[in-house]
């Protein structure tokens, strides 16, 4: 900063500019025994900017009103000294894993009514758009590490495990996902920068008139079949109660959005999220369906990444023959009937490191972030952490996982926890599950009533999945990397896989526990 004032001398006709910088210097040396030296400055600061808070800050600190934490590098950082308690009201910078203060706008931890998403700096975000028979979703992912690499061809292979599924209705058969990386990547490898996906609609031409976003003319709107207003809403969609919200006697503004067609675009960031913490943290995701309908697989399957292809290979992603083929039967069984089924599905993340998530405060717990992201999912709910409603029908003595030290560290005996205590990861496989209800879009349509008429009536019937609980393992694997992305980032800062993982090696190698 001295150095910046000798070498330009032009700050002297700049007397707001002056005073900045002179503030700034008073503000640090203030702290560091050079009281007189920031006193001279703050005064000088102040007669050419006697607005310059930086001054009226470095006065203060030199006067021991207020107290700087070691760690604090700017005049924010600061807090008024609480007098009538006698004690250091101080913001401590969080200490890096590889050693150094975190910087703040990587979502460190905040004093004060602040939580983890009341600010822009929250460390790794994402956000989708776009309606179900709209031109295309987008998907957007911000901050972003750079130095992943991930491709389009690996998003649309996930895509397409999206898609599988035996049940799934006619549209999954003709319908394409077209993607684009519009942001983010440069030659198969991230930038540092917003990541953002378009995932185009194929079937966009049949619905141009109808979802056009400018206005249409009315005559020709009139003329499209699709665009009959949907007034008998269906019991167990969003139809209704968005037609009520937001003022529609049509449920088509409401289900274009609630439709799970939107899971395209998570399962497109989720793919960047996937090769973060593999390639960062060595973390691995698989799935699995538990439950479909009345039938469950056999109990305490533990499918590991090397099962993950031949769980993709199986019509209803189930690690165990015989309840598969009893499932495919159950969905054949439902659509004979007019019905619809929904199921359990489990994610295991293998690799995952002990201390993501904390215990500290409600939203920093990762059993709650993972049950959110999860329960976000359309049709999902209930979400269980490894065998949470078991446990709550045992006693402790068998409800709980015994910790045992060993070779490569302590380990914990059993995986009843599902690899979370206190919301943070043990280091033990991470094992979540989701129950998905049954499709609510019937053949043999529930009542309802019409709302143009509010008389008693069927509910609009339209083609529809059977089930879709494998695809929603898909999902469900795509929130899961995306909360464990952003917990990693938050523990670990970096804005480069390798400097991600210096730092985790750097924590890994000072566990005070191993
Ligand atoms: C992968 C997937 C596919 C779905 N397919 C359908 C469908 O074809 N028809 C339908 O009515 N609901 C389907 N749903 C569920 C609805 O989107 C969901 O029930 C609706 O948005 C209301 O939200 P809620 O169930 O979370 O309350 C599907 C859900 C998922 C995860
Ligand atoms: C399009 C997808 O899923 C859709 C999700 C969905 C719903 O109501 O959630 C209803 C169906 O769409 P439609 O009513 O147009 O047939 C599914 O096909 C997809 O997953 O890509």
């Amino acid at each position: 900063m001295q150095w910046l004032l000798q070498r330009y001398p032009e700050f002297d006709t700049q007397p707001a500019g002056e005073a900045r910088v002179t503030g700034q210097i008073a503000f640090a040396r203030a702290p560091s025994g050079d009281r007189r030296g920031a006193l001279r400055r703050a005064r000088r600061a102040l007669r050419r900017n006697p607005r310059e808070p930086r001054a009226y800050l470095a006065l203060a600190v030199a006067g021991r009103l207020v107290r700087v934490d070691a760690g604090a590098a700017h005049p924010a950082q600061t807090r008024p000294r609480d007098l009538s308690r006698g004690a250091d009201v101080r913001v401590t910078g969080r200490r890096r894993a590889g050693g150094g203060v975190r910087r703040t706008g990587r979502g460190g931890h905040r004093t004060g009514a602040m939580t983890r998403r009341d600010t822009l700096t929250a460390v790794l975000r994402w956000l989708t758009a776009g309606e179900s028979h709209g031109p295309a979703l987008v998907a957007l992912l911000e901050g972003v590490p750079a130095g992943i690499e991930v491709s389009t061809t690996e998003i649309a292979d996930e895509l397409a495990r999206r898609r599988l599924g035996y049940g799934r209705g006619a549209r999954m058969s003709f319908e394409r996902d077209e993607v684009e990386v519009l942001g983010g990547l440069r030659h198969g490898v991230t930038l540092g920068s917003p990541v953002a996906i378009r995932v185009g609609n194929s079937e966009w031409p049949k619905w141009r008139t109808v979802m056009a976003a400018d206005p249409v003319d009315p005559d020709e709107l009139a003329r499209q079949a699709r665009n009959a207003p949907l007034t008998r809403p269906r019991p167990g969609h969003a139809d209704l109660a968005g037609m009520q919200k937001y003022g529609h006697t049509d449920a088509r503004p409401i289900l274009e959005r609630a439709s799970a067609r939107e899971t395209a675009a998570r399962v497109a960031v989720g793919t960047v999220a996937k090769a973060l913490i593999r390639q960062a943290l060595g973390i691995e995701i698989v799935s699995h369906v538990v439950e479909l309908g009345p039938v469950a697989a056999k109990s305490g399957l533990r499918p590991s990444p090397r099962d993950a292809a031949r769980i993709d290979a199986d019509p209803l992603r189930c690690l165990d023959p015989e309840a598969s083929a009893l499932m495919v039967a159950e969905v054949d069984a439902a659509k004979k009937a007019a019905d619809t089924l929904g199921g359990v599905v489990e994610v295991l993340a293998y690799g995952v490191p002990p201390g993501l998530g904390s215990h500290v405060q409600w939203d920093r717990k990762l059993d709650a972030r993972l049950a959110t992201a999860l329960m976000s999912i359309q049709a999902i709910k209930g979400v269980e952490i490894g065998d949470g409603w078991q446990q709550a029908r045992s006693r402790g003595s068998e409800a709980h996982d015994e910790i045992i030290p060993s070779a490569t560290g302590v380990r914990r005996v059993t995986d009843r926890a599902g690899g979370l205590e206190g919301g943070i990861t043990t280091g033990e496989p991470l094992r979540v599950r989701a129950a998905m209800k049954p499709i609510s879009s019937l053949n043999r349509a529930l009542a309802t009533v019409d709302v143009t008429t509010g008389e008693p009536a069927t509910a609009i019937n339209q083609r529809s999945d059977v089930c879709a609980v494998p695809a929603a393992a898909v999902v469900a694997e795509a929130m899961v990397a995306l909360v464990l992305a952003e917990a990693a980032t938050e523990k670990f800062g970096g804005d480069s896989v390798a400097e991600i993982r210096r730092n985790v090696a750097g924590y890994l190698d000072a566990l005070v526990i191993r």
